[in-house]
């Protein structure tokens, strides 16, 4: 759409105050959302390069439309407990932008999910899967529910009212739900099968991260951590270097964690450590991988219990006490907010090289900032965990097709979408002036995407 000029001349002229003006709007509509205002000033500090070059931005309102999500679903899950008893949680469905296709985005089971979680969540999303290149827009849902401790059949109950409500907003072209912290195959199983026994059919590309053995696509349950380390090791080989011979430490011990330790171990580091809420473990003989798979995707046991396999390994309760292992590059796998200023000043002090956030925001504002004051490569979470969502759409596109790639498709595939959004986001943060900043390229080259879509599309 052209604007006339003088009005370019005006909208430009209004670019430096423009972010700070709607982000003042932002702040007042949602006061008490601090994980949402955070990933929301992020985004907007790394903006303010794109408005003079973009005056149509400002002519669309988008700052202020891309903020406000398409909308947000909450509802009551009702469910009974083992003994009978009748338990209600909060459900959540956060659709916030579908500009690039059908929202999509991760399922939450945990007791800190509430209303600025979701959408700081599916804020990120909407820039991470623009980033992916793949046809899809930013959603993200989640329950206050506790798995820990629950029953199977607990879990079941409780997902197949979680998702009875659910069903009447999802769907294989409108949103897309998968798994993220407390979610996995088994809850993703018990979703699809409730879903389907409630629609009378089989629609197969209404979520992702299914068994491979019906529906799922192989390589999903690697992607985000082998992606993270891909990343990683793009960053790495843009200054001659790489994972070999390196010391690695990685926070967490679920999905994301597992499979980051994998790939990275196989690339020639040794990881030394990994965690989870209670405490960590320290391995100077290098973590064991299948040691840790075997504890928490299979015996559902704390980390706590590895010491019990491996000689001289030792257990520290604190799960905060990891960053001060000394490692050559750490990757966040855990929780938003896990690594704080006081944590980056110790892995700077010890000689860490790089940092690759697998889990979503793990990093707070200012532990970014010391890390990238300090020469340290940092991959942020929007691109660096982008490699799940991107094997998702994957897992999509199979279904679509009704055919299934092989693992090694799927992983050459995945290793050239994390390599397009290394070079994306390297590219953006030259273009935009600020060479080497990725928080900075992750934004913008995921903003450009979104905020070209919802131009073309019209107010709305
Ligand atoms: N699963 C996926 O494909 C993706 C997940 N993510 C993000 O990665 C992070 C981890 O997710 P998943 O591995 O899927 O979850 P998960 O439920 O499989 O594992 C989470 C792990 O973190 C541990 N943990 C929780 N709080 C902790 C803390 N404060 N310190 C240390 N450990 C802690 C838990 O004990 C558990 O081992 C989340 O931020 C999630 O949003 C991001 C992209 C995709
Ligand atoms: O695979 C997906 O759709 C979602 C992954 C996710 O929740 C995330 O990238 O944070």
């Amino acid at each position: 759409m052209e604007i006339a000029r003088d009005v370019k001349g005006e909208l430009k002229s209004r670019a430096n105050d423009y972010v700070h003006e709607v982000y003042e709007l932002v702040k007042k509509r949602n006061p008490d959302e601090k994980e949402f205002l955070q990933a929301a000033r992020e985004v907007f500090d790394s903006l303010r390069p794109v408005f003079s070059k973009h005056p149509e931005f400002i002519y669309n309102g988008i700052l202020e439309r891309i903020t406000e999500p398409d909308r947000v679903i909450t509802f009551r899950v009702a469910w009974e407990d083992d003994t009978g008893k009748v338990q209600v949680n909060r459900g959540f469905r956060v659709q916030f932008n579908n500009s690039l296709g059908p929202y999509k985005g991760g399922i939450r089971f945990h007791p800190t999910v509430n209303s600025s979680i979701m959408k700081f969540l599916a804020f990120e999303q909407t820039f991470k899967n623009a980033l992916t290149g793949q046809p899809i827009g930013g959603g993200k849902g989640g329950s206050d529910f506790d798995p820990k401790g629950k029953s199977n059949r607990e879990i079941m109950r409780f997902t197949q009212s979680f998702i009875t409500e659910l069903s009447k907003y999802i769907g294989a072209d409108m949103d897309v739900p998968a798994g993220d912290i407390g979610v996995g195959k088994r809850e993703i199983g018990y979703m699809f099968g409730q879903y389907n026994r409630l629609k009378g059919g089989y629609e197969a590309g209404v979520f992702t991260g299914k068994d491979p053995n019906h529906g799922g696509s192989l390589g999903r349950k690697e992607a985000t951590g082998y992606g993270c380390v891909y990343f990683v090791e793009e960053m790495l080989k843009e200054k001659s270097n790489s994972f070999k011979g390196k010391t690695v430490i990685v926070s967490g011990s679920g999905n994301v964690a597992i499979y980051a330790m994998e790939k990275a171990i196989e690339l020639g580091s040794k990881v030394l450590a990994c965690s989870d809420s209670n405490g960590y473990i320290y391995d100077p003989n290098g973590i064991d991988v299948e040691t840790v798979k075997q504890l928490k995707e299979f015996d559902n046991k704390r980390i706590q219990e590895y010491i019990k396999f491996h000689k001289g390994a030792t257990y520290s309760e604190g799960c905060t006490d990891i960053w001060k292992v000394p490692c050559d590059i750490a990757l966040p796998c855990a929780t938003q907010n896990e690594l704080e200023e006081k944590d980056a000043a110790i892995l700077i002090g010890n000689g860490v090289i790089a940092v690759g956030e697998g889990a979503n925001m793990p990093c707070t504002e200012e532990a970014v900032l010391l890390f990238q004051a300090n020469g340290v490569l940092f991959g942020p979470a929007k691109a660096a965990n982008a490699g799940g969502v991107a094997v998702s759409a994957m897992e999509m596109s199979q279904n679509s097709m009704r055919l299934s790639w092989t693992v090694e498709e799927v992983d050459e595939k995945l290793k050239l979408v994390m390599r397009n959004i290394y070079e994306s986001c390297h590219n953006a943060a030259n273009n935009f002036g600020h060479p080497g900043n990725l928080v900075v390229g992750a934004n913008i080259a995921g903003f450009l995407k979104v905020a070209d879509a919802m131009v073309a599309h019209g107010v709305h």
